[in-house]
C-alpha cells in the first residue's frame, strides 16, 4: 500500500522491507547505569540531528506555509527517506532512541526530559513540551503526559543496576492543563520494590502548580520474556 501522493510514494510501515526490526534480543535493551550525561564527544553529530529534528517538528506544527513551500518540503522529505532507506539496520543496532548518553535518549517521540539529577531512588530534570505535542488552547495533548511518565518512570524503574522491566500499568491523573512552551519540572521516585514488582510515582508541575501526578507498576521480565 502507498499513499495517495503520485509525486512522492510513502510505502506503508507494513510493506516497506527497510523498516524490518532485525532479530530483536528478548529484554535487551539498553541500561541506565547513571543519570549524568558525559561531555559530547567530537565528531558526534547524532545529537545535533535529534534536535533539529524536534525543533523541525514543532516549526511544522506552527507553520501555515504556502502550497509551494510544502510541496518543496515534500520532495526534500520524501528525498531523505531515500538516502535513508538502504541504511536501515536491526533493532539492537539501531541508534534512534538507544542514545542514553544523549538529551531524550537521542529520540523524538518522547518529550525531551531535560534530566538534572537522580539516584537509585528518584530522578528529577524539566521538560519543555514544542508546539509539536499541542492539543488544544494551549493544553499539552493528554497522550503526551504520560508518554513522559513512561519514559521517566521506565528509565527510573530500569536503572541503577535493575534487571529489565517493563509498564503493567501506568496510571495518570490530570490535575491542571499543562502548558505548551513552559518549563515545567518533573519528578519520579520509587515507592517501594517487592520481588519483580516495582511501584514508582512520577509528577509534572508549572511552578508551584500540579499539572499531572502518575502511579506507575513496573514488572521485571523473567528470563526470555520479550
Ligand atoms: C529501549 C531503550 C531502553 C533504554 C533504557 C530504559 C529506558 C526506558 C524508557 C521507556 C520505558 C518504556 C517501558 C514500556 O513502555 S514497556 C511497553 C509497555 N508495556 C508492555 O508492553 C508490557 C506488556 N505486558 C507484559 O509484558 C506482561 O503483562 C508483564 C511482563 C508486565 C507481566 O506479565 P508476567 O506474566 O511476567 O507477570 P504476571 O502477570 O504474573 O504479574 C507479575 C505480578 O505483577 C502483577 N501485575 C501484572 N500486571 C498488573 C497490572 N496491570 N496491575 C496490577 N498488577 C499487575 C501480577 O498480579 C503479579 O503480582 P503477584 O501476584 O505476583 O503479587
Amino acid at each position: 500500500m502507498t499513499s495517495v501522493n503520485e509525486k512522492h510514494p510513502v510505502p506503508s510501515p507494513i510493506d516497506d522491507p527497510t523498516l524490518g526490526l532485525g532479530s530483536a534480543e528478548p529484554g535487551g535493551f539498553p541500561q541506565v547505569d547513571s543519570w549524568t550525561l558525559p561531555a559530547a564527544p567530537e565528531d558526534d553529530p547524532y545529537g545535533d540531528m535529534v534536535a533539529n529534528l524536534r525543533s523541525f517538528l514543532d516549526h511544522v506544527a506552527a507553520a501555515k506555509p504556502d502550497n509551494a513551500t510544502v510541496a518543496e518540503l515534500a520532495g526534500d522529505l520524501a528525498a531523505w527517506r531515500a538516502r535513508l532507506a538502504p541504511m536501515s539496520v536491526s533493532e539492537r543496532e539501531q541508534v534512534f532512541a538507544h542514545r542514553t548518553d544523549l538529551p531524550g535518549r537521542g529520540q523524538t517521540m518522547s518529550p525531551n526530559f531535560a534530566i538534572e539529577g537522580g539516584d537509585r531512588d528518584g530522578v528529577w530534570g524539566t521538560v519543555t513540551y514544542g508546539r509539536y505535542y499541542l492539543g488544544g488552547n494551549g493544553a499539552v495533548h493528554g497522550g503526551a503526559i504520560p508518554l513522559l511518565f513512561d519514559e521517566v518512570l521506565g528509565r527510573l524503574a530500569n536503572s541503577a543496576g535493575r534487571s529489565p522491566c517493563r509498564t503493567a500499568y501506568l496510571h495518570t491523573d490530570f490535575r491542571a492543563i499543562t502548558p505548551v512552551g513552559r518549563q515545567l519540572s518533573v519528578r519520579g521516585w520509587f515507592v517501594s520494590e517487592e520481588g519483580r514488582k516495582r511501584v514508582v510515582r512520577a509528577e509534572l508541575k508549572d511552578g508551584d502548580t500540579l499539572c499531572a501526578e502518575a502511579e506507575g507498576l513496573f514488572v521485571a521480565l523473567n528470563p526470555g520474556q520479550p
